[in-house]
């Protein structure tokens, strides 16, 4: 469940393409970007959310994820967590990985956001964890 607040004239709510099949919101640009090659923008997007568990109602936190589309095409999502208790406007942080600019119009689909639940809790600093099999391995330690 997503509550969403349009901040400017030409925002446009995220839309789900296939529902109750879709992990993400669709969401698109407010404003039309030139994405220099090699470098990242922050794209607009004139909204701002809170989503909630359909049935539980906790709040949840998004992670803004790409689209295989503009991914295929070299321009990838970087940045992307929008904590639960976030009340300004919902950012895209592009990053173009081509040689070429690319640009991007306003009311584009430029990303997807995945609502996630809030699992962060105290921290303790401990003197010893929790035995396991993969212990300290890690780093290709299972091989190829
Ligand atoms: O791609 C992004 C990433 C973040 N945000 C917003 C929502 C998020 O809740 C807030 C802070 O993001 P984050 O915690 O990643 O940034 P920070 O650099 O650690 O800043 P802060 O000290 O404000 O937490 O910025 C966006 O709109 N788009």
């Amino acid at each position: 469940m997503l509550r969403v607040k349009l901040l400017a004239e030409g925002a446009r709510a995220p839309e789900v393409a296939h529902p109750g099949e879709d992990l993400g919101y669709d969401i698109f640009a407010l404003e039309s970007v030139e994405l220099w090659a090699r470098a990242s923008v922050r794209v607009k997007t004139g909204i701002a959310v809170e989503a909630r568990h359909p049935e539980t109602g906790a709040a949840l936190g998004l992670l803004v994820r790409d689209r295989s589309s503009m991914a295929s095409r070299g321009i990838a999502v970087t940045g992307g967590v929008i904590d639960a208790g976030y009340r300004g406007e919902i950012q895209i942080l592009l990053t173009n990985l081509t040689d070429e600019a690319v640009r991007l119009n306003a009311g584009d689909k430029i990303a997807q956001m995945i609502p996630v639940p809030v699992l962060t809790g105290t921290v303790s600093v401990v003197e010893s964890l929790a035995d396991s099999t993969r212990a300290e391995k890690g780093f290709g330690s299972s091989g190829k």
